[in-house]
């Protein structure tokens, strides 16, 4: 059975005097699967694996973000257009659209590329409007971490409550290590997302 609770508990437990006046509907609003939106980018499975691991536990609709001109194969051509992008900040436009008043809670999925968040998660904090919601950051990368991700979310959606990230080593590419979210690492990475769901508070014990 799934046990969720409510992220007013965290705000209550970090004093609410930190708290800007904004991110007040976040509270009031709390998390419920019905109002909870998993949203993810992943090309290789990885993030996408880690994205359906939370689902399992709290709930709520799995939406990935496609972009209306996918990006190619081809990782040195990714890698190339990436850098393009991320280098004369263009947004590339998104696909698929989601009603977000829909939506208080926010899980908020990507891999890391070129240690930034990469440009479609940009295009999607830059097409919505999350002012009170809350966004909780997930992020798989090949080992060097979120680079500059967190700071990005945190000047595109100012207003919103961004709770404490999950990040874990997912593949690398580069290697030719694509989807590694099976066998032994499949358990140990469901265990820590299980535990950072209820160090967050969204899950209880
Ligand atoms: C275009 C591109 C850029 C990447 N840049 C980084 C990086 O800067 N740092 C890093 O640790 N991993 C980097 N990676 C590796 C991915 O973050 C890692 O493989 C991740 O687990 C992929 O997630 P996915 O399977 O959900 O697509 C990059 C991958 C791609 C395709």
């Amino acid at each position: 059975m799934k046990l969720t609770v409510s992220i007013c508990f965290l705000f209550l437990s970090i004093g609410l005097a930190d708290l800007e006046e904004e991110k007040f509907g976040a509270i009031a609003n709390c998390q419920s699967p019905e109002r909870t939106l998993i949203r993810y980018l992943s090309r290789t499975n990885n993030t996408k694996a880690v994205a359906e691991m939370i689902q399992k536990e709290v709930g709520g609709d799995l939406v990935a973000v496609e972009l209306q001109n996918p990006y190619p194969e081809d990782y040195d051509a990714i890698i190339k257009q990436v850098a393009e992008e991320n280098e004369s900040g263009f947004l590339p436009p998104l696909q698929t659209k989601v009603d977000m008043a829909k939506y208080d809670t926010i899980f908020f999925g990507f891999p890391t590329w070129g240690m930034q968040l990469p440009p479609p998660m940009k295009s999607f904090l830059n097409e919505n409007d999350l002012k009170g919601k809350t966004i909780i950051p997930f992020n798989t990368n090949a080992g060097y971490g979120l680079g500059s991700s967190l700071k990005t979310i945190r000047k595109l959606s100012p207003k919103s409550a961004i709770l404490d990230e999950f990040s874990v080593k997912g593949g690398v590419e580069r290697d030719g290590i694509l989807f590694v979210m099976k066998g032994k690492r499949e358990i140990q990475v469901r265990e820590a997302v299980q535990k950072w769901l209820k160090r967050i508070l969204v899950v209880k014990d």
